[in-house]
């Protein structure tokens, strides 16, 4: 019952489902329903068996048209609305009375003159940007009703042992096994949505004469993240056959000055030559220098790499995983081309098995040659060793010589 394919077959059909989120924020599991589908008998179950607080989270249309009131509204934490109930229920606790206002919350035709305030049941609006700003279990129940094409509200009560434990993961599993509850997390939801929610949009495009050949340049936005990244094709580029595609992660040092500490200039002026001879050529320049922790803290990097830590552990020693980087935008530009096979110029197998897994047909690797020098070497050495990069070296070097 674990995966999200599951928990979005029984939510569709009006199901209940669990939600953990990771270890590193609440650590929490949510038993949620979408609001549409409460009855009696559901809610009820729920406060039996969930026992934290009872919530209705919704999206900010809900919260705009109800004219609910947001008393209190810091940056990070729950956007929590004034409590309410249906304007048809007399005390409004009970599972009847929280099922009839949970189920109005999700009515598109409601009103804020059908609610009465205060009341028991808790709404909590989910910030705009779902996942993909805020990693709560609000947004996520929101998600999933937009996954499931619901209408966005859905009740949601975090899971508590006996002795009133929300932490209790092996509690939780026993509920949901009980049940047959279907089991998803935060993560795979986000996942979910930046594989198939377009992120990125074409800002601008125009000619783009260089001295290795003319090519078009565009300009993509992701409006989450705010980055820029560069495309470059072309000039008569056909999606349909397979596209000559770099996806190359931005690298002042390599790519501007020609730093000899990495390859990163030699692959870049490697794909500018071979896209000036070959056709159906894509380069996708993103914007997340030093594999994803900005151009400071590779600069602190390099300096930890002085002191002969390689350029994992320099990462590691800041305090950031090996690589932080994710190939999500270069997914969603090659399907705004329409591209669906590629010959992929990288020596990285994670970028392969990412775009493979995403759909995209890989017919062959490029292979850009690098040249070794003093500088390079360890870090080289690194990728090789520690993360089965397939570098062609060029010259009289090889591993063995490292
Ligand atoms: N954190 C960190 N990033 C680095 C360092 N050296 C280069 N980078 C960044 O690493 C990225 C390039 O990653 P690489 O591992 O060289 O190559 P790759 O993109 O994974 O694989 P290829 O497709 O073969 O280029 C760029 O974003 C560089 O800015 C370093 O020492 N530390
Ligand atoms: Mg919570
Ligand atoms: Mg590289
Ligand atoms: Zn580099």
């Amino acid at each position: 019952m674990y995966g999200l394919k599951n928990v979005i077959e029984s939510f569709k059909n009006g199901e209940f489902v669990i939600v953990f989120d990771s270890q590193n924020r609440e650590d929490e599991a949510d038993l949620i329903l979408p609001a549409q589908f409460s009855t009696p008998d559901k809610i009820s179950f729920v406060l039996n068996h969930a026992k934290g607080m009872f919530c209705v989270a919704i999206d900010k249309e809900i919260q705009e048209r109800l004219n609910l009131y947001v008393p209190y509204n810091t940056k990070d934490s729950c956007t929590f609305t004034v409590t309410v109930d249906h304007k048809d229920t007399k005390t409004g606790i009970t599972a009847i009375e929280r099922s009839k206002t949970s189920k109005e919350l999700a009515n598109p035709n409601a009103t804020a003159s059908d609610f009465k305030i205060p009341g028991h049941v808790n709404p909590v609006v989910a910030h705009e940007g779902g996942v993909l700003t805020r990693k709560g279990h609000t947004e996520a129940a929101v998600e999933l009703c937009r996954i499931s094409k619901l209408f966005p509200a859905a009740v949601m009560i975090e899971i508590l042992d006996e002795k009133g434990d929300s932490h209790n993961k092996e509690y939780i599993k026993s509920l949901a096994k009980r049940f047959s509850i279907p089991v998803t997390t935060i993560d795979e939801i986000e996942k979910y949505i930046l594989l198939n929610r377009p992120t990125v949009q074409k800002e601008a495009e125009a000619d783009f004469p260089t001295q290795y050949g003319k090519f078009k340049i565009f300009a993509f936005k992701n409006y989450f993240s705010q980055k820029e990244h560069a495309v470059l094709i072309n000039q008569t580029f056909n999606p349909s056959q397979p596209v000559n595609v770099r996806i190359h992660s931005s690298c002042k040092t390599g790519d501007v000055f020609h730093s000899l500490r990495c390859d990163c200039h030699q692959q870049l002026e490697f794909f500018l030559q071979f896209m000036a001879e070959n056709k159906n050529c894509m380069l996708i320049y993103l914007d997340q220098e030093g594999r994803g922790i900005g151009f400071a803290n590779k600069i602190k990097a390099y300096a930890l790499q002085e002191q002969g830590f390689d350029t994992y552990e320099a990462n590691n020693l800041l305090g950031f995983d090996d690589d932080l980087r994710d190939y999500f935008d270069a997914l969603h530009i090659m399907r705004f081309f329409g591209i669906s096979k590629i010959n992929l110029a990288t020596s990285n197998p994670e970028k392969v098995s990412f775009l493979q897994d995403c759909g995209i047909e890989i017919l062959k690797r490029i292979s850009i040659p690098i040249v070794i020098n003093p500088y390079n070497r360890k870090y080289i050495h690194s990728k090789i060793l520690k993360k089965k990069h397939e570098i062609l070296i060029k010259g009289e070097d090889n591993v063995e010589n490292f």
